[in-house]
């Protein structure tokens, strides 16, 4: 086929498709590639001058990369919580399937919660598989704060796109399936299978989603060897990669004292008990933060965090209350004594007083870590490609969390990478966005990543 793109720029002179040069003569108004005849989509590497920015910009919808087009139109779909259009995203993926010829497996998990899988087999069945997860929900938007409509996909005059899930994670989703596309029409085959989840429920948690997934047959089924998933985009040249995530421990901690009215010094009361909990933790919290500014080495999901996100409690200003509550969003870094660290939350609230205890909200106990070093060939797979490409790698532990924990604790080692650097960190922000070109280069890398992923070669387990 033809690319149908028109008057590029001549600073356009990259095929992503093919990721060659083109041969463009200067000052041609036209710009398709002599390999591929698809349209340019470059250039790349990126200068990022104003001046190739704006000669990157697609103006209108007949030059735009249909990679760009097809990320727009699932950006448009509202899978936003609390009331994720989960259908419309289903339907969506369906479509995908039929058109790159994939097979389509709907699997729900708790009565409408689908995840949908795409596959392209590989050759040899006695492989492991390699699976590709992206969680479909989005968070919510702060709509007044946000310069566009945060579910139309505004692409600016520079080529960023605004959207509520632009870097989070409706990018990497069409990424993969953009670079199964290509790889698939050039023909190529590989050894291993590739399976594409596409999973509801994680902002949330996940415990309608992978947390699910994971137990079911039809997730065993597909004899996942490796897994990625999502990770953060990264400001420098540098991309992030996560091998490992900190543990959400959701702690409400409630406070019960003695009552009465308002203009008396009542003794024990839940909010002076409540008070001294806050403070302890607090105290804990700047104390990690210390730690963390202080060693230049640690990443911010070595440490353990914990914000103060909640109070309830009190019913009006002159009583006081019986009970008053506090909540708290934990994240313990990989390293902790899990049992010590919760004696220690225990000692705290009993330290304050009698009648304050705390129950979980969530609390994950199985933190795991993915192997970076060349005895785990999957990372040895995944780097090589990076380095062949000139990308620096930033391992990290994910400081929030995501599906990959789920994976992980059933034993299948899993990267969370989301090939976006020179982007700010904007996922749960106002503004998220994603410049097109920065996306277009994902696609790039994943076509790469994929060929050596699923063709890694037997593993001992596996001969
Ligand atoms: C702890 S549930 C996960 C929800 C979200 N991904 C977060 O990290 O906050
Ligand atoms: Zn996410
Ligand atoms: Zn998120």
């Amino acid at each position: 086929a033809r690319c149908s793109h028109s008057t590029r720029p001549t600073g356009w002179r990259w095929c992503c498709f093919m990721e060659r040069p083109l041969t463009l003569t200067r000052g041609s108004s036209w710009a398709h590639c002599s390999y591929c005849h698809r349209g340019a989509t470059g250039p790349w590497p990126l200068t990022f001058q104003l001046t190739t920015r704006s000669a990157m910009t697609s103006k209108g919808p007949e030059e735009e990369h249909p990679s760009v087009t097809l990320f727009r139109q699932y950006l448009r779909i509202r899978t936003v919580q609390p009331k994720p259009d989960y259908g419309a995203a289903v339907a969506f993926f369906e479509e995908r399937a039929r058109q790159l010829g994939l097979g389509c497996q709907k699997v729900e998990v708790a009565p409408g919660y689908v995840v949908t899988v795409l596959t392209w087999p590989g050759t040899n069945p006695a492989l492991s598989s390699i699976l590709l997860n992206s969680h479909t929900d989005v968070v919510p938007v702060f709509k007044e704060h946000w310069s566009h409509d945060p579910f139309e996909a505004f692409k600016d005059s520079e080529g960023y796109i605004y959207a509520r899930g632009a870097q989070d994670m409706k990018c990497v989703s069409i990424q993969y399936l953009e670079a199964v596309r290509r790889l698939k029409v050039e023909g190529h085959r590989f050894p291993r299978t590739i399976h594409m989840t596409f999973v509801p429920d994680e902002e949330v948690g996940g415990h309608q989603g992978m947390e699910l997934f994971v137990q079911r047959p039809e997730f065993h089924a597909l004899r996942a060897g490796f897994a990625l998933d999502e990770g953060i985009a990264n400001p420098t040249d540098a991309f992030t990669v996560f091998y490992s995530e900190r543990s959400p421990w959701w702690v409400r901690v409630t406070s019960t004292g003695r009552p009465g009215h308002g203009s008396l010094f009542i003794e024990d009361t839940a909010a002076e008990k409540l008070h001294k909990v806050v403070s302890s933790i607090l105290a804990f919290r700047e104390k990690e933060w210390q730690r963390l500014q202080s060693n230049p080495h640690l990443k911010e999901g070595a440490v353990t965090s914990v914000n103060l996100t909640k109070l309830e409690g009190g019913v009006a200003y002159n009583v006081v209350p019986a009970t008053m509550s506090a909540s708290f969003d934990f994240r313990v870094a990989p390293d902790v004594d899990f049992k010590a660290f919760e004696e220690q939350l225990q000692s705290w609230c009993q330290a304050a007083g009698e009648g304050v205890t705390l129950e979980f909200a969530q609390k994950w106990m199985h933190p795991q870590v993915t192997p970076t070093d060349d005895s785990n060939p999957w990372w040895a797979a995944f780097s090589r490609v990076c380095k062949d490409m000139n990308l620096s790698l930033e391992p990290e532990i994910m400081p929030a969390a995501t599906d990959s924990r789920f994976i992980r604790a059933v034993g299948v080692p899993a990267l969370g990478f989301s090939p976006l650097n020179r982007t700010p960190v904007l996922l749960h922000d106002h503004d998220e966005r994603l410049h097109e070109a920065v996306f277009l280069r994902g696609v790039d890398i994943y076509t790469r990543l994929l060929p050596a992923l699923a063709s890694v070669p037997a593993l001992p387990s596996e001969s």
